[in-house]
């Protein structure tokens, strides 16, 4: 059995007015990947690529050594995207009856513990749910189908805090069989600590930043001072007379002693490598 659970490279797919290329990675099992960016970074594109949803330009996808898209990769995946279910008029309690034929390894009692779990109402029509619990209810479809990699397109957002974390035990739990994997798409970067072992981060359809966190984060610090911004910063914003910029960690020793140096949190990363993209495009 291969370790990795699915394999991207040299993804490219071309849109009228931006293109997602060069992108590469590799989701381990054992891992939860994090994929975060600005709006627009290409994160949906991708992941819509890795379930064949999405035909690229260019590139190979491989998911558990199949083609993406075929049909023995999508039974081993489970999917929460960014958008409300189709199922509009079905019940909640209704959904497995409904989904579970399609799937093979369909739980339908894991399926009601998850939905009663997360204060999904059983009785409800799925397009009155609230955005939050049609968030859960798809994450509990999802796992419900048993799969061995679970995909989630920015499940946190349009959730409160309790539910945020109440998903983050969930696909703590899912981890806890090494053979499983996770890909993660967020803005909430807060939802990635403690939780995902790599981050990827896309700005412009390219892979910014990739590594292993925490270290990840590492690689990055904050450097502000005011006056001219030195060589070797990347994305400066100016609030007054005082510059903030992205520095490689590895050049702290370069900047003088008026610059003060802070950790780089993941947000600091996005904002500023994606301000550099920009100012690289004018
Ligand atoms: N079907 C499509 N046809 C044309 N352009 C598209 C299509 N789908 C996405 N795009 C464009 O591709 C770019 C990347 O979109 P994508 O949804 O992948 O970004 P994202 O990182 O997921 O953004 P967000 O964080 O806002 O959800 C955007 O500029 C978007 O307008």
């Amino acid at each position: 059995m291969t370790d990795d659970m699915a394999r991207i490279a040299d993804l490219r797919v071309t849109r009228p007015n931006f293109e997602v290329s060069e992108v590469s990675f590799v989701i381990p099992r054992g891992q939860v990947v994090g994929l975060v960016g600005p709006n627009g970074a290409g994160k949906t594109t991708v992941i819509r690529s890795l379930l064949g949803l999405v035909h690229p330009d260019a590139g190979r996808i491989e998911v558990l050594g199949q083609p993406a898209g075929s049909s023995a990769a999508l039974s081993k995946i489970g999917v929460v995207l960014d958008q409300p279910t189709a199922a509009g008029d079905w019940r909640v309690h209704s959904l497995g009856r409904r989904l579970g034929p399609f799937y093979p390894n369909w739980d339908e009692d894991r399926f009601l513990e998850l939905v009663d779990q997360f204060g999904v109402p059983r009785d409800q029509r799925v397009d009155e749910l609230s955005r939050g619990q049609g968030v859960k209810l798809s994450l509990a479809a999802a796992l419900a189908q048993r799969p061995e990699l679970l995909i989630l397109d920015e499940p946190s957002s349009g959730l409160d805090p309790r539910s945020r974390r109440d998903i983050g035990d969930v696909i703590r739990q899912f981890m806890v069989d090494p053979q499983h994997a996770v890909l993660f798409s967020t803005h909430i970067t807060t939802d990635l600590d403690d939780l995902a072992d790599q981050l990827i981060v896309l700005v412009g359809g390219r892979v910014a930043h990739r590594g292993i966190l925490p270290d990840a984060k590492d690689d990055f610090a904050m450097a502000r001072g005011t006056g001219e911004v030195p060589d070797g910063t990347f994305g400066p914003q100016y609030s007054g007379a005082q510059w903030s910029a992205l520095i490689r960690t590895e050049d702290s020793a370069a900047f003088g002693p008026d610059v003060v140096i802070d950790e780089a949190t993941i947000d600091d990363i996005i904002i500023h490598l994606a301000a550099a993209h920009e100012e690289a495009r004018v």
